[in-house]
């Protein structure tokens, strides 16, 4: 909890210097933020393997969250340099150097490897996200994908192939909110 206070102050504080989160949330960051992050461990067994990647981080969202509730392996992909900077500040300050990994460019520039779970929150419309996410995925990958009101939407226009390995948990912090659950490998 002392961690994720001092990462809500140092957001709230660099929100004043950088656009991170909507100014209209401000008030209200704990719960659509960080309960918005949190609750996404909810989804993933306890036993589960691999590093958490975070695809377009933002300030840290879910992806910093996930790693000081938990302290498992995260990459955090973010391709602009001051919420990059931004990353590494809250990374370096709370002692979480042993456990996240920063990449600070493009995902589609990054070296693939194979991950355990993949997040992605207000990154890119679902086709887009698993088309340049699937060369991180295996079988045993989960994929949990915050989508916001039109989650059920998004699904069904998927492709079979795809659609299949997910569906639709709702979200706790909004209800008319849904996010993508599912396991396993996407290819093209
Ligand atoms: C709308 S923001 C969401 C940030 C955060 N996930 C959140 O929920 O607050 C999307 C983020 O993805 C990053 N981004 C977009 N396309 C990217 C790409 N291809 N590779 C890496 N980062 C990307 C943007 O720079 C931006 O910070």
């Amino acid at each position: 909890m002392e961690r994720l206070e001092r990462y809500v102050a140092m957001l709230k504080a660099e929100s004043e210097q950088q656009n991170l989160i909507a100014r209209s949330t401000l008030e209200t960051v704990w719960a659509r933020h960080i309960v918005d992050s949190a609750q996404l461990l909810q989804h993933i067994p306890d036993d589960h393997r691999g590093p958490w990647l975070d695809l377009g981080s933002g300030p840290g969202l879910p992806g910093l969250v996930v790693a000081i509730c938990t302290d498992m392996p995260a990459i955090l992909v973010e391709s602009r340099r001051k919420r990059v900077e931004f990353l590494q500040q809250v990374v370096d300050a709370l002692d979480l150097a042993n456990s996240v990994t920063i990449f600070g460019g493009r995902l589609e520039a990054m070296e693939s490897c194979e991950t355990g779970v993949i997040t992605a929150r207000a990154f890119a419309p679902l086709p887009k996200l698993l088309t340049l996410a699937g060369r991180f995925s295996t079988e045993n990958t989960f994929w949990i994908l915050p989508k916001g009101k039109n989650a059920v939407h998004e699904l069904d226009a998927l492709p079979r192939k795809w659609q299949k390995l997910f569906h639709v948990k709702h979200s706790l912090t909004d209800p008319d909110a849904g996010i993508l659950c599912g396991q396993g490998k996407i290819s093209a």
